[in-house]
Protein backbone atom coordinates (compact mmCIF):
# COMPACT_ATOMS: atom_id res chain seq x y z
CA UNK A 1 0.00 0.00 0.00
CA UNK A 2 0.93 3.43 -0.55
CA UNK A 3 1.97 5.50 2.69
CA UNK A 4 1.26 8.72 3.04
CA UNK A 5 4.38 11.16 4.76
CA UNK A 6 3.19 14.40 4.15
CA UNK A 7 0.04 16.26 4.87
CA UNK A 8 -0.89 20.20 3.98
CA UNK A 9 -3.78 21.48 4.82
CA UNK A 10 -5.31 17.93 5.82
CA UNK A 11 -4.85 17.14 1.71
CA UNK A 12 -1.93 14.14 1.25
CA UNK A 13 1.32 15.83 -0.76
CA UNK A 14 3.49 13.02 -1.23
CA UNK A 15 3.92 9.76 -0.09
CA UNK A 16 5.99 6.46 -0.58
CA UNK A 17 4.20 4.44 -3.21
CA UNK A 18 3.12 1.19 -3.12
CA UNK A 19 6.02 -1.31 -3.43
CA UNK A 20 4.10 -2.93 -6.72
CA UNK A 21 4.23 0.15 -8.35
CA UNK A 22 7.68 0.84 -7.60
CA UNK A 23 8.88 -2.31 -8.64
CA UNK A 24 7.20 -2.00 -11.66
CA UNK A 25 9.59 1.31 -12.08
CA UNK A 26 12.72 -0.20 -11.17
CA UNK A 27 14.10 -1.75 -14.65
CA UNK A 28 17.15 0.00 -14.56
CA UNK A 29 20.63 -1.89 -15.48
CA UNK A 30 24.12 -1.50 -14.06
CA UNK A 31 26.30 1.65 -14.30
CA UNK A 32 23.30 3.49 -16.44
CA UNK A 33 22.17 7.27 -15.45
CA UNK A 34 19.05 7.67 -14.33
CA UNK A 35 16.60 10.43 -13.22
CA UNK A 36 13.93 10.18 -10.84
CA UNK A 37 11.03 12.96 -10.51
CA UNK A 38 9.70 12.75 -7.31
CA UNK A 39 11.91 12.31 -4.27
CA UNK A 40 9.62 11.26 -1.55
CA UNK A 41 10.94 9.61 1.34
CA UNK A 42 14.28 8.93 -0.47
CA UNK A 43 13.58 5.21 -0.66
CA UNK A 44 13.14 4.88 -4.21
CA UNK A 45 16.60 6.35 -4.72
CA UNK A 46 18.29 4.03 -2.71
CA UNK A 47 16.82 0.66 -4.48
CA UNK A 48 18.03 2.78 -7.63
CA UNK A 49 21.46 3.59 -6.12
CA UNK A 50 21.33 -0.44 -5.54
CA UNK A 51 20.31 -1.89 -9.12
CA UNK A 52 22.96 0.63 -10.94
CA UNK A 53 25.50 0.04 -8.44
CA UNK A 54 29.20 1.68 -8.00
CA UNK A 55 29.15 2.28 -11.74
CA UNK A 56 26.09 3.95 -12.09
CA UNK A 57 24.44 7.12 -10.45
CA UNK A 58 21.28 8.65 -9.74
CA UNK A 59 19.65 12.08 -9.55
CA UNK A 60 16.31 12.81 -7.73
CA UNK A 61 14.25 15.78 -8.02
CA UNK A 62 11.65 16.68 -5.32
CA UNK A 63 9.78 20.22 -5.16
CA UNK A 64 9.09 20.73 -1.99
CA UNK A 65 12.18 21.83 -0.40
CA UNK A 66 12.05 20.55 2.90
CA UNK A 67 11.26 17.32 1.50
CA UNK A 68 14.37 17.19 -0.31
CA UNK A 69 16.52 18.14 2.29
CA UNK A 70 14.95 15.68 4.67
CA UNK A 71 15.52 12.80 1.85
CA UNK A 72 19.28 13.76 1.39
CA UNK A 73 20.16 13.40 4.76
CA UNK A 74 18.77 9.84 4.88
CA UNK A 75 20.34 8.76 1.70
CA UNK A 76 23.52 10.26 2.97
CA UNK A 77 23.19 8.20 6.42
CA UNK A 78 22.20 4.96 4.53
CA UNK A 79 25.63 5.73 2.89
CA UNK A 80 24.37 6.49 -0.84
CA UNK A 81 25.72 10.20 -0.89
CA UNK A 82 28.25 9.12 -3.46
CA UNK A 83 25.58 7.83 -5.72
CA UNK A 84 22.68 9.50 -5.57
CA UNK A 85 22.10 13.88 -5.85
CA UNK A 86 18.67 15.37 -4.42
CA UNK A 87 17.98 18.29 -5.91
CA UNK A 88 15.02 20.86 -4.81
CA UNK A 89 13.75 22.13 -7.85
CA UNK A 90 10.58 21.55 -9.60
CA UNK A 91 11.25 18.33 -12.25
CA UNK A 92 8.06 19.70 -14.35
CA UNK A 93 9.00 23.02 -14.89
CA UNK A 94 12.58 23.27 -14.09
CA UNK A 95 15.75 22.09 -15.78
CA UNK A 96 17.21 18.02 -14.87
CA UNK A 97 20.38 18.89 -13.19
CA UNK A 98 22.73 16.28 -15.84
CA UNK A 99 20.96 14.55 -18.73
CA UNK A 100 21.28 12.66 -20.66
CA UNK A 101 20.38 9.96 -18.62
CA UNK A 102 19.59 6.02 -19.99
CA UNK A 103 16.12 6.14 -17.77
CA UNK A 104 14.16 8.26 -16.16
CA UNK A 105 11.11 7.98 -13.91
CA UNK A 106 8.43 9.71 -12.58
CA UNK A 107 6.85 8.95 -9.42
CA UNK A 108 5.30 12.31 -8.89
CA UNK A 109 2.26 12.80 -11.17
CA UNK A 110 2.28 14.86 -14.23
CA UNK A 111 -0.18 16.20 -16.68
CA UNK A 112 2.38 15.04 -19.94
CA UNK A 113 5.95 14.05 -20.76
CA UNK A 114 7.74 17.49 -21.62
CA UNK A 115 10.19 17.58 -24.54
CA UNK A 116 13.39 18.30 -22.12
CA UNK A 117 12.91 14.88 -20.72
C1 LIG B 1 4.52 9.42 -4.61
S1 LIG B 1 5.70 10.56 -3.91
C2 LIG B 1 7.25 9.86 -4.38
C3 LIG B 1 7.69 8.64 -3.63
C4 LIG B 1 9.18 8.48 -3.66
N1 LIG B 1 9.70 8.06 -4.95
C5 LIG B 1 9.70 7.62 -2.53
O1 LIG B 1 10.56 6.77 -2.76
O2 LIG B 1 9.27 7.84 -1.39
C6 LIG B 1 5.70 11.92 -5.09
C7 LIG B 1 6.66 13.05 -4.75
O3 LIG B 1 6.81 13.86 -5.88
C8 LIG B 1 6.92 15.19 -5.47
N2 LIG B 1 6.57 16.02 -6.63
C9 LIG B 1 5.34 16.34 -7.08
N3 LIG B 1 5.41 17.09 -8.19
C10 LIG B 1 6.74 17.24 -8.46
C11 LIG B 1 7.47 17.92 -9.48
N4 LIG B 1 6.83 18.60 -10.44
N5 LIG B 1 8.82 17.87 -9.45
C12 LIG B 1 9.47 17.20 -8.45
N6 LIG B 1 8.83 16.54 -7.45
C13 LIG B 1 7.49 16.56 -7.46
C14 LIG B 1 5.98 15.30 -4.29
O4 LIG B 1 6.31 16.40 -3.45
C15 LIG B 1 6.18 13.94 -3.62
O5 LIG B 1 7.19 14.01 -2.63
Amino acid sequence: MPLVTRLREGLPVSSSSAPTAMARLLEVQPGQRVLEIGTGTGSNAALLAELVGPTGQVWTVEVEEELAEQARTRLQAAGYGARVEVVATDGWQGETPAAPYERLLATASVPGIPRRW
